[in-house]
């Protein structure tokens, strides 16, 4: 064991560490050196503290395994060790190199107890798991791989040494086909890869399967309506359904509803591998209904993949890859739309719609407060997603001005594309139980 986690760290002293110690701050980055280096005050905070400091990073072959490891690791951290312990997201990476990330925790342990050191010993046990621990020194720091029984000499000790920020957050680094995908093809394979751990993966893909793709030709206008939640999409949708006489769908399409919740609860690689096939099978009922008339979508990519890379990115906006990056490219083989709009409010009207809609006080105060930098990451995401763009529409007016305004903006594209908006006589018969 203690020549495997050698190895591992012979690979990770050429990586930088980043250490996400205040979310609203660039993360601590630094690298090891077998030569001393004074700590500045920046780095001072997080290792020049009291208590007891370790990390644990997560290596394994098997994605979808590392990615319920890390899970399992972060839940358990958050329940079993003391107020006394301070958890940060960790990650080792090689500079502006994708897929190079290694993900894991920092610990800072200021308690009397020994609960951080016998949990560690526990995961140390597992093989995807390696420990450090980090040593003070006067003003220097150095941190050597962990063992309960210290049998590491200590020539192999390894002093952290301050590193500069990369051009590409780490964060960023993994997103393609961890976070969001490009292709049905690569999120399938995710779900492939866990039916015999999630089992419900099997009727995902049979429900996949089963939708052939079907090729919109000159069929009507179909229209996204995005936004975050409480923006007013429910609202909006309902209204344009009446007022063009159009077909309600939305994306992931009703028929995913009993799996959501289970989905839900898994890491992000497995959870957003569901809503994106989730948009394969809403696409192939567009391509179906909007042969009869106009459709109108709540929620299609651009919430996927916006979501997704939000969440993924730790810290702030500016982490966010960078504007006209490949990571806002629309997937090749998924249908698109005619026209996307995001629905946009200020903070405080989308509080009070969420007030509204009768969501407890404090958990709706905690939330915005929380994720107000996961709120405008979201926006931004949204904001950056390209061919199509969607184009912002301010829905703080009325229900009644904000659909006057929707359509105005629906009759112009659909004059300049030369799509023609249905009657109320124009919809054609359907089979009603594909939608909705
Ligand atoms: N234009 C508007 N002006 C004021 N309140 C609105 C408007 N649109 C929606 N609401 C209200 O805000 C709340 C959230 O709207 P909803 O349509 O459910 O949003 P979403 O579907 O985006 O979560 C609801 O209580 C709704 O009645
Ligand atoms: N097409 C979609 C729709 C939602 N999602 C994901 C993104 C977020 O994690 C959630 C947001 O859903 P939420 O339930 O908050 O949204 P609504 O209440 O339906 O407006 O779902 C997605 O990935 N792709």
């Amino acid at each position: 064991m203690l020549k495997r986690a050698m190895f591992r760290w012979g690979q990770l002293c050429s990586r930088v560490f980043a250490v996400e110690f205040d979310l609203r701050t660039e993360p601590l980055y630094f690298t090891l050196s077998s030569n001393t280096q004074v700590l500045p005050h920046t780095h001072q905070q997080l290792f020049g503290d009291e208590g007891k400091l370790f990390s644990l990073h997560v290596h394994c072959d098997n994605r979808t395994e590392k990615a319920r490891t890390h899970a399992e690791i972060k839940h358990k951290l958050s329940v079993t060790l003391s107020r006394d312990c301070d958890v940060f997201e960790a990650s080792s990476f090689i500079p502006d190199v994708k897929n190079s990330v290694v993900k894991g925790f920092f610990i800072r342990d200021k308690s009397t107890t020994t609960l951080s050191e016998d949990m560690l010993k526990t995961l140390q046990q597992s093989k995807s798991v390696c420990v450090f621990s980090y040593k003070r020194e006067g003003q220097y720091c150095w941190q050597e791989l962990w063992s309960p029984v210290n049998q590491v000499e200590e020539s192999v000790r390894q002093y952290i040494t301050p590193a500069a920020a990369a051009e590409h957050h780490p964060s960023t680094l993994n997103i393609r086909n961890s976070d969001v995908f490009y292709c049905m093809k690569e999120a399938y394979e995710v779900l492939q890869e866990c039916t015999d751990i999630i089992p419900e993966s099997k009727e995902v893909l049979k429900l996949v399967d089963e939708q052939l793709e079907t090729s919109r030709g000159d069929g009507f206008p179909v229209v996204v309506i995005e936004g975050l939640d409480a923006t007013g999409k429910t609202t909006l949708t309902e209204a344009l359904r009446e007022s063009l006489n159009a077909t309600l769908l939305k994306s992931p399409p009703q028929c995913l509803a009993p799996f959501r919740q289970r989905f839900d609860s898994e890491p992000p690689l497995i959870r957003r591998a569901f809503y994106a096939l989730g948009n394969y099978i809403t696409a192939a009922h567009i391509g179906k209904e909007s042969l009869r008339a106009p459709v109108i979508l709540d929620r299609y990519w651009h919430s996927t993949a916006a979501y997704a890379i939000a969440t993924a990115v730790g810290g702030r906006v500016e982490n966010l890859p960078k504007p006209g990056s490949e990571l806002y490219q629309w997937p090749e083989d998924l249908l698109k739309p005619n026209l996307v709009l995001l629905l946009t409010v200020s903070p405080e009207e989308r509080l009070r719609r969420l007030r509204g809609r009768g969501q407890d006080k404090t958990v709706e105060e905690a939330e915005l407060e929380i994720n107000q930098l996961f709120r405008l990451k979201v926006e931004e995401a949204y904001k950056r997603i390209q061919n199509p763009a969607c184009i912002i529409v301010d829905a703080s007016p009325s229900p009644q001005k904000v659909l006057q305004q929707v359509l105005h903006l629906i009759r112009n594209k659909m004059s300049l594309v030369n799509n023609q908006l249905p009657t109320q006589q124009d919809k054609k018969p359907c089979n009603p139980s594909i939608h909705h």
